[in-house]
């Protein structure tokens, strides 16, 4: 399979007054064409840093990002993001037919836009609301109309960070689904950030577990699982029960390298007080010593002084 996307040795380091942080160290992993991949990891263990650099808002400090083989310096053309969000990325006072077609204003013509946003929305079946605005619709339905509008720019990947973590359960459910159908159809290349174990599981290809901050890969796990999935029977299944309890023990396993990690930094930091301490106290006995030395050389040429003023005096009372 042909890598849509490459992340060879990532690494971002934010400067911050208070000091350096390194978010993410040594990311590597590739995403074929065509295929879903999610990422889970611990809370603030850099998921948004990696989807950041990814689409260009941000510089990584080490390493590289390839899109279709170009290397990514700034925001790519043909990338889409959908964000958990929903609210705040759509503009109310654009109708969903409008706010579908905003992004391709720069790009093609009235006609085309048209046929494009009206395609996506049917892709999303949004098709009996075109007229609406967003605040017309169900929460559910404004997630519609954000992966409608990233669809209709046909992205050469779509990255989603939370898409679904602001809608009920059973919204969820659906929204799943249909991203399922839109890969299915439109073989879309689909690069998932979540936090939800079931869902990485249910939606993926693969599953890339990180660790905590500063996040690596801890695995890299292909979803044997039928293509078509349900939500019943596939969550039932065997194989996606075992799966779901590894991930989980793999994120056990992250967040315990973490602490091993965190363990050894405090070690190594008490060692270096330590031996700065013992630096200290050598340089101190040094310097009383040297003291010593000089205060015994002070008094020996203080006595050799008054031994020859003895002797002076001695002679001249001899005279
Ligand atoms: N602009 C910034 N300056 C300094 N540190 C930052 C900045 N943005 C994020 N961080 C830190 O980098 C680490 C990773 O943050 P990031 O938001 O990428 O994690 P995340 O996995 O997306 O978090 P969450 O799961 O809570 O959404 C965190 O420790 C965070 O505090």
């Amino acid at each position: 399979m042909t890598a849509m996307l490459s992340v060879a040795e990532l690494g971002h380091t934010y400067q911050a007054k208070d000091g350096a942080h390194t978010a993410i160290d040594d990311l590597t992993f590739t995403v074929g064409a065509g295929e879903l991949v999610c990422v889970v990891g611990p809370s603030g263990c850099g998921k948004s840093t990696l989807l950041r650099t990814i689409s260009g808002l941000i510089r990584p400090s080490r390493g590289a990002i390839s899109l279709h083989g170009d290397e990514v310096h700034g925001v790519p053309d043909d990338l889409a993001v959908v964000f958990q969000d929903y609210s705040r990325s759509l503009f109310p006072w654009l109708s969903v037919q409008k706010n579908v077609e905003f992004p391709l204003k720069r790009s093609l013509g009235r006609a085309e836009r048209r046929a494009r946003a009206a395609e996506a929305l049917e892709w999303v079946g949004l098709t009996g609301a075109t007229r609406k605005y967003p605040w017309q619709l169900s929460g559910g339905m404004q997630q519609r109309v954000a992966i409608a509008r990233a669809l209709a720019y046909r992205p050469a990947l779509l990255l989603m960070d939370e898409p679904f973590a602001s809608v009920d359960a059973q919204t969820r459910f659906e929204l799943e689904d249909l991203l399922l159908k839109v890969k299915a159809e439109h073989d879309t290349t689909v690069l998932v950030v979540t936090h939800d174990i079931d869902e990485s599981v249910y939606l993926g290809d693969r599953i890339l577990v990180l660790s905590s901050s500063p996040a690596s890969v801890v695995a890299d796990l292909r979803v044997d699982l039928p293509a078509v999935r349900d939500q019943i029977t596939t969550r039932e299944s065997e194989a996606f029960v075992a799966l779901r309890a590894e991930v989980a023990r793999l994120l056990n396993v992250g967040k315990t390298s973490e602490a091993v990690r965190a363990r050894r930094a405090a070690n190594e930091e008490q060692a270096a007080r330590w031996a700065e301490a013992e630096r200290a106290s050598r340089v101190e006995a040094s310097q009383a010593e040297a003291s010593r030395a000089e205060a015994s050389r002070v008094e020996a040429s203080r006595a050799e002084a008054s031994r020859a003023e003895a002797s002076r005096v001695d002679a001249s009372d001899r005279r």
